[in-house]
């Protein structure tokens, strides 16, 4: 990123913040030019009072000053720092959104760790950016010109033995100030990896203690917290460096100052007055040159911080293409299909399709199960139908319209997904069933509860539907979660449903009862069952076959066993049943084939 860049950013961020930016550099300036009339007013109080007289009137004045200039510089630093809340308010708000926004292609190669320490660390980052750099700075350069006009006024010769110090020391601040921003760039990095390792053992907490990998997680952190520490130190090791530097070169101009002065005092080529004020009007000098340092050192480190935040919001997001067309209503959205593949092609990464021409066309009303060997790309196809992911090639259709043109909510409330591992949100239980539904009446809410087996649950909960179910639902069994979600689905009354394996968490009983339910729900909108036991099969009217990408079978029990080894296996292995003689199952389950090369393994 170049110095070019790197302001263009910051100017960018700070265009909607102009007024309180300037008012504060306004102010700084106001107490910089309040500070610089001090040194003459001193000159004529200490030179009168070498006289033998004390100018009340000119001390009175000097003390009005000194509170004048101290109110203004305090308001110019609550007014910085109220901006930089609010920048950071605000820029948290766009990082979020935004987050919340982004294609999921975009945040499977993400680290989640990564992101929320840029949403969190990196925006306060950005604070003190503001705090420390825009008021201060141009206040600082106004003040510094100022102050070299009233020194070279009061003694040109003293300006020059002080330019040359200074200049010197600013100098070898700014080398280190570069390196600063290098430091900084990497303990921004260090502490975003830290924070995506961190969450990454904590979200598969259940799975480090059963691997007992404790340990290994812990030494994987540790590695991540030195790396954040050891970037830190580099960068606290040159702001560190850079305050004595500074001081330094403070304090050897002070004296040069002072025993040149002394000198010309001594010789009569300036009065002790005039040497008060000058060296009064020299500290002036010193807290621009200290603002100037600060605001480009502050520029360095913050730089780092919204280079990452605007990485984060070039992440591509989803985009509606509204399109005016009128609705699909009435008799044509019972005679279209709800939902069509056409030729369907779909891969994670470029050039390894994971889908590969899939069709189908799924009716308004009934039940199809989709089948298939492990990673055979079903999950895929509910992806795409949910709209997570776009075709390649091809295009999925909703209502008979391609489902581009249709807004991404208004495409969800029309579809309904549940999960195979139907992760909860941790809060109450009716928050959950209501998520996203909508205004649902008491009575609707008694209904699907009944009809999903429920009740029951709920009675027995200490508050009812009240009673938090914990972080992902984990106060709940995993067959109650499911059938939560399948209710919560329920109540957002989708034209369809995907379910992703219904019953893989429930008991003989409520499999029985979930078979009742969907085939009384598939009387009102469509459904789309992922099966891996034939159970759930047996209730739907027509089966999709998948293998490799690509629906090879489609139709029903009877059509099938005779047209899909991958049918007969799953219908008749472990029923006892004999398979029809002139289609004989194979020894080993299809489900139990190795499982294709992939960066993630299928769900
Ligand atoms: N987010 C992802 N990024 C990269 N590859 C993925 C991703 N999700 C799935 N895959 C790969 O795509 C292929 C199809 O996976 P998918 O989950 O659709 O299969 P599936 O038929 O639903 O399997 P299962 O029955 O085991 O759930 C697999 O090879 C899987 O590893």
């Amino acid at each position: 990123m170049t110095d070019l860049a790197r302001w263009r950013d910051l100017v960018r961020l700070a265009r909607g913040y102009r007024r309180p930016i300037l008012g504060a550099a306004a102010l700084s300036l106001l107490g910089t030019l309040l500070a610089l009339t001090q040194p003459l007013l001193a000159r004529e109080a200490v030179d009168g009072a070498a006289a033998g007289s004390l100018p009340w009137p000119v001390i009175g004045a000097l003390t009005g000053l000194f509170a004048a200039q101290a109110s203004a510089l305090a308001l110019a630093r609550y007014v910085q720092a109220h901006t930089g809340e609010k920048m950071t308010r605000d820029l948290r708000r766009t990082v979020t959104v935004h987050l919340l926004r982004v294609r999921l292609s975009a945040l499977d190669d993400g680290r989640i760790g990564d992101l929320i320490a840029r949403a969190c660390g990196d925006t306060a980052a950005v604070k003190t950016l503001i705090a420390q750099s825009l008021g201060t700075g141009v206040a600082g350069v106004a003040g510094l010109a100022a102050a070299i006009v009233l020194l070279g006024w009061l003694d040109p010769w003293l300006l020059a033995a002080v330019v040359v110090l200074f200049g010197g020391s600013f100098g070898a601040l700014l080398a280190v100030v570069r390196r600063v921003r290098i430091a900084s760039r990497a303990a921004q990095t260090a502490e975003g990896l830290l924070a995506a390792d961190l969450e990454r053992a904590l979200g598969g907490i259940r799975v480090v203690r059963a691997c007992r990998a404790e340990r290994l997680e812990a030494e994987r952190l540790d590695t991540s917290a030195g790396r954040a520490y050891l970037a830190n130190l580099r960068m606290a090791g040159m702001v560190a460096l850079s305050g004595p530097a500074n001081d330094l070169a403070v304090s050897g101009a002070f004296l040069t100052v002072l025993l040149v002065g002394a000198t010309r005092v001594s010789s009569g080529a300036m009065t002790l007055g005039e040497l008060v004020a000058f060296t009064l009007a020299m500290t002036y000098l010193a807290a621009p040159v200290y603002e100037i340092f600060q605001a480009v050192s502050a520029v360095q480190q913050g730089s780092g911080a919204l280079h990452r935040i605007n990485e984060v919001l070039a992440l591509p997001i989803e985009r509606d293409r509204p399109v005016a067309v009128a609705p699909v209503r009435g008799a044509t959205r019972r005679t279209v299909p709800v939902l069509e593949f056409r030729d369907v092609w779909f891969g994670y990464e470029p050039g390894r399709p994971v889908l590969r021409g899939v069709g189908f066309a799924v009716p308004a009303r009934g039940q199809i199960a989709l089948v298939g060997p492990s990673g055979a790309g079903k999950s895929t196809i509910f992806a795409l139908a949910e709209r997570f992911y776009e075709p390649d090639r091809g295009s999925v259709l909703l209502h008979g319209r391609n489902a581009a043109v249709t807004s991404y909510a208004r495409h969800r409330a029309a579809v309904g997904l549940v999960e195979q591992d139907c992760p909860l949100l941790a809060g109450t239980l009716r928050e959950n069933l209501l998520y996203g539904a909508g205004p649902v009446s008491a009575g609707e809410l008694r209904r699907v509860l009944a009809m999903t087996g429920l009740t029951t649950m709920v009675a027995g909960l200490p508050d009812g539907l009240d009673t938090p179910v914990g972080d992902h639902g984990r106060r709940l069994s995993g067959g109650q979660r499911q059938r939560v979600a399948i209710a919560r689905c329920l109540l957002s009354r989708p034209d369809l449903i995907l379910l992703d394996e219904p019953t893989a968490h429930l008991d003989p009983d409520s499999e029985l009862a979930l078979a009742a339910t969907l085939h009384e729900v598939s009387s009102v909108c469509a459904l789309v069952v992922i099966a891996h036991r034939f159970s759930t099969v047996r209730s739907a009217g027509r089966v999709l076959v998948v293998d490799g990408g690509a629906v090879t079978a489609d139709g029903g029990h009877d059509d099938l066993v005779r047209s899909s080894p991958f049918y007969r296996r799953l219908a008749f292995a472990g029923t006892g049943e004999a398979a029809p003689p002139n289609h004989p199952v194979p020894d080993s389950p299809a489900t139990w084939a190795p499982l294709p090369a992939a960066r993630r393994l299928s769900g």
